[in-house]
């Protein structure tokens, strides 16, 4: 089954809640392509289908923690098989959010070519959340569990940054600027994948 990923083109996406992983995804699949697989989206559709799995998953999003690391890796490899014909490049946003996901995501999938860090000052990412909170409809898109998740972020997800960084693999993307501004760089750190 895995093989099917071997030769996958595999670009991991880290940044701070709320710093833009996501809306700069989505501008990288309209232009190149890629498979975008967001693994606090896939965790929501297992919530949203009501599941017992799916409950356990909220009372541990809902404080801000993290799942337990086979859970998201299980759901991300799942739904990449099912791309695996189709797909240009695939696109793991908010994954790793610990070292050691990383290290299992290689050891069951493959390596990543790029590390895309999309790099925001905690002020603006709590200014972002507060705002999409207002629409989103998130439990967690809330003062309390906002600060849990940049506390976590930094802990233990600021770790993987300096891991991968050895590799020479990580792009890092100023994402204080306008979006479009933003995906400009992001561009360039694509570009030289091909
Ligand atoms: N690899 C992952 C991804 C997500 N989560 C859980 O899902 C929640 C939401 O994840 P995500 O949507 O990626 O949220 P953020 O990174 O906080 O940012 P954003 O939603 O703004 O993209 C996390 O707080 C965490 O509880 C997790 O445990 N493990
Ligand atoms: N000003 C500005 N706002 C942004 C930028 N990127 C994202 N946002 C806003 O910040 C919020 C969080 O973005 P999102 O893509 O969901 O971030 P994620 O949590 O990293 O996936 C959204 O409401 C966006 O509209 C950016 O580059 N500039
Ligand atoms: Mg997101």
């Amino acid at each position: 089954m895995a093989d099917k990923l071997k030769d996958a083109k595999i670009v991991f996406v880290v940044g701070g809640p709320g710093s833009g992983k996501g809306t700069q995804c989505e501008k990288i699949v309209a232009k190149y392509g890629y498979t975008h697989l967001s693994s606090g989206d896939l965790l929501r559709a297992e919530v949203a289908s009501g599941s017992e799995r799916g409950k356990q998953l909220q009372a541990i999003m809902q404080k801000g923690e993290l799942v337990p690391l086979d859970t998201v890796l299980d759901m991300i490899k799942e739904a990449m098989i099912a791309k695996a014909d189709v797909s240009k490049g695939y696109l793991i946003d908010g994954y790793p959010r610990e070292v050691k996901q990383g290290e299992e995501f290689e050891k069951k999938i493959g390596a990543p070519a790029l590390l895309l860090y999309v790099d925001a000052k905690a002020e603006t990412m709590v200014k972002r959340l507060m705002k999409r909170g207002e629409t989103s409809g998130r439990a967690d898109d809330n003062e309390e569990t906002i600060k849990k998740r940049l506390d976590l972020y930094y802990k233990a997800t600021e770790p993987v940054i300096a891991y991968y960084e050895k590799r020479g693999i990580v792009r890092k993307i100023n994402s204080e600027l306008p979006v479009d501004e933003v995906f400009a760089i992001v561009e360039k750190a694509i570009d030289e994948l091909k």
